[in-house]
């Protein structure tokens, strides 16, 4: 495909683009075919410093723009994604496996983070306090937090960016980007396209690096940096909150999850087959949200566990530049042998594979449901983050709370229910920070996305995501003569 300009190969700092100062390069491969695409800069934390200089040199100017005159230029920045879909979607897919349709959905669902956070610009409204003394007068207003960087993971190469950029450079915050050293080159491509968005040099950047640990540290340690926005492993997420304790650095963490999807016995069993299906197997099962564990109600279990068989023997694999393929690899060789170790330590336990178990080449591995599973398995604690859905078992509506919320966990849930007095019990119940019923795919750039417990803190997209991105400062005017 004629990629009009979108594969960069340098890192994008203060309007230019570089190389690292150390000369050094890393490979982006892809995961379905393990041919090297590209080679591009392996930055170190003085390249990080270089960004982050000029991210907080350009603040002052940046913050002082009208709302109207940011979202002008992120509305640009939206309309040049959109007329750039299919290039941005085939080099998300060529370098994350993500079969081609859920692609395009990223590069629509990813933009609509900026399309919405440009109209939140227009309106990041204040208060005025009454009084509480007749001679003073209270007043509230926001105001950008400064320099904000975002570390995000490679299963939504465009997305998790836009979702954490969107509302800094709404806010008037300029921004620091570390996309994943797996998928660097979709971040790099929207670089590119914010660069002919019109942002001034310095408010986005974009710094590649395979030394992440380091560039998480500078992100940490310098204290031009006001914010940090982070999506991926709850352990990194631990590491970068403690390094973040001296200088007290604000905090976004988008953490993983152990998603519950619970089937009661009165729910609409083809409909909960469905949402089970779209929620588990999207994008291989590799997101943060997809459901990690069924638990279904005796009665139902049997016929439950039949039809999902059937619809995952459904689910077609193949060449993931194709639209009608469904299944693509996992990610790399790691995130393939969790796979098969859950796989094998669920059967050791008793489980019993009704469909797939079996890896077809490379890093592809079939769509893989397992019934009889139960509480003492490692899948039943951890998130797997592949093709494989666990099916367990449970009596009463008491016994499903309890069972989904026993983890650490508290990011997404879901749940089918017909009867309305249940589906308010339970939804109040759930130790989650999101809950679909009825719904396997709740993602939405209007809703307010984010965890509970070991799965993080603060809130992305929706009316809300712009505060993780101001300060909200009171004025007191006194002495005011009545
Ligand atoms: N919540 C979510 O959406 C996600 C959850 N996960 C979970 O994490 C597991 C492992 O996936 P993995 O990709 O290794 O996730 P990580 O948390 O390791 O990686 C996510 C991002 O953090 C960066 N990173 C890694 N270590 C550090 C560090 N010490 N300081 C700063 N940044 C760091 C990575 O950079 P680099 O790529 O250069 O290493 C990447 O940009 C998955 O199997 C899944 O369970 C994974 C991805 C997303
Ligand atoms: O998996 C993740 O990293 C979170 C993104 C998922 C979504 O936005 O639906």
């Amino acid at each position: 495909m004629e990629l009009k300009g979108l594969l960069k190969t340098q890192a994008y700092i203060n309007g230019k683009w570089v190389g690292a100062a150390s000369g050094k390069t890393f490979d982006v491969t892809n995961p379905a075919t393990g041919e090297i695409i590209a080679a591009i800069p392996d930055m170190d934390r003085s390249d990080v410093q270089k960004a982050i200089d000029a991210a907080d040199a350009a603040w002052p100017a940046y913050r002082d723009m009208t709302g109207k005159e940011r979202a002008g230029i992120m509305r640009n920045w939206f309309n040049l994604m959109m007329e750039n879909k299919d290039e941005l979607a085939y080099l998300m897919t060529i370098e994350s496996g993500k079969v081609m349709t859920e692609s395009l959905g990223e590069v629509t669902y990813g933009a609509s983070f900026i399309e919405w956070f440009a109209e939140e610009a227009k309106r990041a409204y204040g208060d005025v306090i009454p009084q509480h003394t007749r001679d003073r007068r209270l007043v509230v207003i926001k105001q950008s937090v400064g320099v904000a960087a975002a570390i995000t993971p490679w299963n939504f190469p465009l997305a998790m960016i836009t979702r954490k950029v969107g509302p800094a450079l709404a806010a008037g915050s300029p921004v620091i980007v570390k996309p994943p050293s797996e998928t660097p080159l979709t971040g790099l491509a929207i670089s590119y396209l914010a660069e002919n968005a019109g942002f001034p040099p310095g408010v986005y950047n974009t710094v590649t690096s395979t030394n992440s640990s380091e560039v998480g540290k500078e992100f940490c340690e310098n204290k031009k940096v006001r914010k940090l926005s982070f999506t991926g492993s709850t352990p990194v997420g631990k590491i970068l909150m403690s390094q973040s304790a001296p200088t007290l650095k604000k905090l976004s963490l988008e953490l993983g999850g152990n998603a519950p999807f619970i089937v009661f016995d009165d729910a609409d069993i083809d409909a909960a087959v469905k949402g089970a299906l779209i929620s588990k197997y999207r994008h291989n099962g590799q997101t943060c949200v997809c459901v990690n564990r069924i638990l279904v109600q005796d009665k139902v279990y049997d016929e439950f566990v039949d039809k999902f068989t059937q619809a995952v023997q459904g689910l077609k694999s193949g060449n993931v530049l194709d639209k009608d393929v469904q299944v693509g690899p996992l990610i790399n060789e790691k995130g393939l042998n969790k796979v098969k170790e859950f796989i094998k330590d669920a059967v050791d336990k008793g489980a019993i594979i009704t469909t797939g178990g079996k890896g077809t080449g490379g890093l592809f591995f079939q769509p893989t449901v397992l019934a009889n599973a139960t509480q003492e398995m490692i899948i039943a604690r951890e998130e797997v983050f592949g093709p494989v859905a666990p099916i367990f078992r449970f009596h009463t509506e008491e016994e499903a709370i309890q069972m989904a919320n026993d983890t650490e966990y508290g990011l997404a849930s879901y749940f089918y229910s017909k009867d309305v007095n249940r589906c308010w019990r339970v939804a109040e119940a759930l130790e989650y920070g999101m809950v679909g019923i009825n719904e396997g795919i709740i993602s939405t750039e209007v809703a307010p996305f984010g965890g509970m417990k070991e799965s993080g803190f603060g809130r992305e997209g929706s009316k809300y995501g712009m505060d993780y991105f101001m300060e909200i400062k009171y004025l007191c005017y006194g002495g005011v003569k009545s």
